[in-house]
């Protein structure tokens, strides 16, 4: 039998309700969450990912600041900006929209973002609190991730769970995330010697490369719950993400798309670690 597909789409849509509500019951405490989010320079693709985070913050009754920076701007600037927003009691959430212009160095501009204000999860602090199982912001697209395995009722416990890619925003994240929920954690990366060795293993497979047709159907187990979180552009103009889908998708049990699949998910737990600050705050 082919495998579900899940939407993520369907399930932020879900979310997003719930979260409208619950900032309808702070509003009514005197408690507006309010998101900064700052762009340097004139990346298309990111350029579309603010604009979106704006409307999907506005939509749901979240106070949105987007700051846009031209492509020069010194990394002291943007420093100086960032400070600026630490101080400012309005704004509960901060982010930099990734990736930044060559001449600055993103680590530095993460961490000197307030921790309580990290709602992206990037800055150090946050990081150490996952990997020790405190709370703390966790990044979105893991947490999307997770959030749409739990909707589906999926078990996570006891499973080997095969991460495919190691960045910082996705694949190291989403390994300690499953793994405090005591699943089998395996990382496999560029350096990895028989890819599908590991891959066909996994109960859980979740591949965030950014190559297309990565993972073929000799690569994945039957019945494996197979999460996609590649993004390529075609030359087509078409996205693609790491999975072969219409082959591999006769063989698992879930599977997510791209498009519609993880991404949505991302900026709807954007959203969720906004209302966790302000309520924090
Ligand atoms: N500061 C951050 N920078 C970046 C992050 C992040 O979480 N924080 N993640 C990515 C970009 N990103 C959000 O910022 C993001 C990527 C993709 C999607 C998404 O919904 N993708 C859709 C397809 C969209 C399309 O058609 O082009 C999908 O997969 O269905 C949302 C957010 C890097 N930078």
């Amino acid at each position: 039998m082919p495998a579900e597909v899940i939407y993520g789409t369907e399930i932020a849509t879900k979310l997003r309700n719930e979260l409208r509500k619950e900032i309808m019951s702070l509003q009514k405490k005197g408690i507006q969450p309010g998101l900064a989010v700052i762009i340097v320079g004139d990346d298309p693709a990111s350029k579309v990912y603010v604009r979106e985070k704006k409307r999907a913050s506005e939509a749901i009754g979240i106070h949105s600041k987007v700051i846009e920076l031209n492509e020069a701007t010194s990394q002291q600037e943007l420093l100086d900006k960032v400070l600026e927003l630490n101080n400012d009691s309005s704004i509960h959430g901060i982010l930099v929209q990734l990736p930044l212009p060559k001449h600055i160095d993103a680590k530095i501009i993460i961490e000197s973002i307030t921790p309580n204000k990290d709602v992206d999860g990037f800055h150090p602090i946050n990081v150490g609190r996952l990997i020790t199982n405190q709370e703390c912001f966790v990044p979105c697209t893991p947490l999307g991730i997770l959030y749409m395995i739990k909707d589906k009722n999926i078990p996570i416990e006891g499973k080997h769970v095969v991460v495919v890619g190691r960045s910082n925003i996705v694949g190291k994240p989403v390994g300690h995330l499953f793994l405090n929920e005591n699943a089998t954690v395996t990382y496999c990366h560029s350096a990895t010697e028989d890819l599908y060795n590991h891959t066909k293993k996994a109960d859980i497979l979740i591949s965030a490369v950014g190559k297309p047709n990565l993972i073929n159907e000799q690569g994945v187990k039957d019945g494996a719950v197979v999460i996609d979180v590649g993004n390529s552009v075609l030359s087509s103009g078409k996205l693609s993400g790491d999975v072969n889908f219409d082959v591999v998708k006769e063989k698992a049990s879930y599977i997510t798309p791209v498009p519609k699949g993880v991404g949505p998910m991302t900026i709807t737990m954007l959203l969720n670690n906004t209302i966790i600050a302000a309520k924090q705050s």
